[in-house]
């Protein structure tokens, strides 16, 4: 006869674990309500008004400001050793820099070392992380090359460990040739896991590089001219042709350009089922720094596929991120119903389309398809002195940059406060469609009944400038130096946790946990059947998410 577990009365408990948010505009991915949230033991309990909650809550009054769920950011490298030097901002400083800037989880890339296998990787990954995370985590997993060991350990990840996703590279001196991209595609879709991509053509640079260094082009300029947005969207689209003729779904990590924009956008319309990640350095920054006299500050902006120089970049990118993304081309608006002037900057952000009839239905689709659904970091940051390595040859130069800490201002201040998406689909596309497409949602990306309490209380009006001096970041650089965002966290609740309070920082080194992703994202695998998965989302019942109420169709 077991002993009976001794119950504390409630109002015995600690309230450090229960939390009344009052007076804010809850913002979900699908609209904005003015609720109050009540959180106990990091979970969501209740959602509405006039709550009913035990004394000894703390009460945090959100009058004026948003409650957003906690940023995701599905991409960062983390204590990563790439092209002869490591990533300064390790598991702890850099989620404590995500914690600062709004993002309450973080997917980092798994990368073997040379000779490791990733299932030895996946291990060491664990091993570097856990101890400090503050926040939780989870891992997508690179393979730098592919064999039927690699195949094996795919399995063994995805029913074991809790990774649904793996990147292949198209560059580097690690890419796959394209039947060995057939092969992994096939593999991902085999086990429910979403295939990634790098999609750079990395023959095309090779040859590129070797002409420019023989030219005595050495400088960080050569970067770019290295690897134009044709070399880009070049490989986009051989990808996207692989993944349909493999029928696996597929996302581009990193889309830089507006040409390589413009080609998910076409094989979405193709439907092939694609899904565009960009950066939020392609959308606070362009290439134009990275010619600059200063060696360190043209090399503090290079990664790979690059900035570009096109000034019109990052308002392009911006554009297809927001929902039903409209291309406008030659063919009139009238001629296929659209309104509006088309002078609108909204409207126009590529090149005329041809203007013959299919064009015309074929733009219609387009109008339809959001072509990007989400922005991460990419943040893989090096010292000044690091980024020394390529002083005089520029492909040396470790690739990488900052984006972990800034990601939700600057998204929020070239995206609402530039009045081109509304606080929802910021809310979509800077944790939601990372959550569905990782399959962490509802649990993850929503503020719902039963979800995790990871929540930002988000200042609109307030304003923050950016610099290397002030961020909580390692690196000694920062690509948006100067930069003034509307948008400020004032509190960041990490499962529960005031982290930030506000505005004060109070990280909890290990405070943080990693996230199995079970493969077969609904979201992803099952788009024409999948009913949209959500708690009740004022629900009482608190066994949060298993209260499923099946809603209208996917749509991204
Ligand atoms: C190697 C890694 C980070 N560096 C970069 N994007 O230039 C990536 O390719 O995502
Ligand atoms: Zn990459
Ligand atoms: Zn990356
Ligand atoms: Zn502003």
């Amino acid at each position: 006869m077991s002993t009976p577990v001794k119950k504390v009365p409630i109002h015995l408990q600690s309230s450090q674990n229960r939390l009344l948010i009052r007076h804010g505009q809850v913002v979900n991915e699908d609209g904005i309500t003015e609720e109050d949230i009540y959180i106990e033991d990091g979970i969501i309990k209740q959602i509405g008004r006039n709550l009913i909650i035990p004394g000894g809550t703390r009460t945090i009054d959100a009058r004026g400001k948003y409650i957003l769920p906690g940023g995701i950011d599905p991409h960062t490298h983390f204590e990563f050793e790439f092209m002869g030097a490591k990533s300064v901002d390790d598991f702890y400083q850099g989620t404590k820099a995500a914690i600062a800037g709004g993002t309450t989880m973080i997917i980092d890339f798994a990368f073997p070392k040379p000779g490791e296998s990733i299932l030895d990787c996946y291990y060491n990954y664990r091993q570097k992380a856990d101890d400090k995370v503050c926040c939780d985590y989870s891992l997508h997993m690179c393979l730098p090359q592919w064999s039927e060991q690699v195949k094996k350990e795919m399995e063994i990840l995805c029913k074991e460990h809790g990774v649904n996703s793996f990147k292949m590279f198209m560059a580097y001196s690690f890419m796959l040739n394209d039947a060995e991209l057939y092969s992994a595609f096939e593999q991902c879709q085999k086990l429910g896991a979403v295939a990634q991509v790098h999609a750079e053509n990395g023959s095309i640079i090779a040859k590129n590089v070797e002409k420019l260094l023989a030219n005595g082009v050495t400088g960080p300029e050569g970067h770019e001219l290295s690897r134009p947005e044709d070399i880009e969207a070049e490989a986009v689209n051989r990808a996207c042709v692989i993944a349909k003729q493999v029928d696996c779904p597929l996302y581009i990590v990193h889309v830089m350009s507006k040409q390589a924009a413009e080609t998910v956008c076409q094989a979405r319309a193709r439907g092939t089922q694609v899904y565009g990640e960009t950066l939020v350095a392609a959308i606070g920054s362009d290439g134009t720094h990275c010619s600059h006299a200063n060696f360190h500050y043209s090399a503090g902006h290079i990664l790979s596929p690059p900035l570009r120089s096109d000034r019109n970049t990052p308002l392009a990118i911006m554009n297809f991120l927001a929902h039903g993304q409209r291309v406008f081309g030659e063919v009139e608006a009238s001629s296929i119903g659209m309104s509006g002037d088309p002078r609108d900057p909204k409207l126009v952000t590529s090149p005329p389309l041809r203007s013959n009839s299919d064009t015309s239905t074929q733009l219609l689709q387009l109008l339809s398809s959001d072509v990007l659904q989400l922005v991460g970091s990419d943040n893989c940051t090096f010292n000044k002195s690091q980024k020394e390595l390529g002083k005089d040859n520029f492909t040396k130069i470790p690739n990488g940059v900052n984006g972990v800490e800034d990601r939700m201002s600057v998204v929020w201040e070239k995206g609402v406060h530039a009045g081109l998406i509304d606080p929802s689909r910021f809310v979509a596309i800077t944790s939601t469609n990372a959550a569905k497409l990782f399959n962490l949602y509802p649990r993850k990306g929503y503020i719902g009944v039963g979800s995790d309490a990871d929540i930002v209380i988000w200042n609109p009006s307030a304003t923050r400038t950016i610099s290397a001096k002030t961020h909580h970041q390692a690196v000694d650089f920062n690509i948006f130096e100067g930069m003034v965002c509307h948008g400020v966290p004032e509190y960041v609740i990490v499962n529960g946790r005031v982290i930030v309070d506000e505005g004060n920082l109070k990280a909890v080194q290990g405070y943080g946990k990693y996230i199995d992703c079970p493969v077969f994202p609904p979201y992803v695998y099952d788009p024409e059947k999948v009913t949209e998965l959500k708690p009740e989302k004022n629900g009482t019942n608190d066994e949060g998410i298993q209260n499923i109420r099946e809603l209208e169709k996917l749509h991204f």
